[in-house]
């Protein structure tokens, strides 16, 4: 059942502070955008999403992803998909051998492997990047590379923190677009953590604070 991420009354408090509060569902292919400023609880949140909250945090509530309760199982079997702002690429590993690290086993042989890394390099528009060093890569390719580092592993939900925020206004601008076109085409349901108003208002949709009081920009 495919019906997005339903964050049910969850709850995450700091010696009794409350810093999250929210009751809200992303369908397939829509992005909810979190914004608050520095401090304000967008990490926290992101973590007990992954499943890695911190011991000093007290949590409440539940998270479904497509109609299954994945409150408490492991980070790796809720496949929730992470981009963040600094980019992760390995640096000792080419652009295709750093996708080809994140598909899922289900996918076998080299050729079927090598086959669907070409296809996202494509769907990237760098065609041909598959023997490239990350490293003589420009902060936009490089983006677009770590978007298809974590679609390729076909997560069910994606979290994005800040993933825009060292690129210029002009990268910023056309790999948010393509960020948002990424999600709508494989109806993922995305959630946006950001500081940054201008992200929150051109990714469009909803957006909230920690506290889940909406935020008209
Ligand atoms: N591992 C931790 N242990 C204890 N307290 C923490 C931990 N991580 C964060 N905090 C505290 O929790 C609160 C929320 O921090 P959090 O990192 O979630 O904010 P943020 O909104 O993501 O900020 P930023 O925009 O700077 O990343 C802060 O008061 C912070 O000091």
């Amino acid at each position: 059942m495919k019906d997005g991420l339903h964050i049910l009354e969850l709850e995450i408090a700091q010696r009794g502070r409350v810093l999250v509060s929210l009751d809200l569902k992303i369908a397939p292919g829509e992005i909810v955008t979190i914004m608050g400023p520095s401090g304000s609880g967008k990490s926290t949140l992101l973590s007990a999403l992954i499943g890695a909250l911190a011991p000093e945090f007290e949590m409440r509530g539940h998270v479904l992803l497509n109609g299954i309760d994945i409150t408490d199982l492991s980070t790796r079997q809720r496949r929730i998909g992470l981009l963040f702002q600094d980019d992760t690429l390995f640096p000792h590993l080419s652009v295709g051998a750093n996708l080809a690290f994140a598909l899922p086993p289900t996918v076998r042989g080299k050729g079927a492997r090598m086959a669907r890394v070409e296809r996202a390099l494509l769907d990237a528009g760098l065609d041909g990047f598959s023997g490239r060093d990350p490293a003589t890569l420009s902060g936009g390719q490089r983006a677009r590379v770590s978007l298809m580092r974590t679609l390729i592993a076909e997560p069910n939900a994606l979290l994005l923190d800040e993933p825009f925020s060292k690129l210029d206004a002009d990268r910023r601008t056309h790999i948010r677009a393509f960020v948002v076109d990424r999600v709508r085409q494989r109806a993922l349901p995305a959630l946006l953590v950001t500081h940054d108003a201008e992200d929150a208002r051109a990714v469009g949709g909803r957006i909230l604070d920690p506290l889940g009081r909406e935020i008209s920009l």
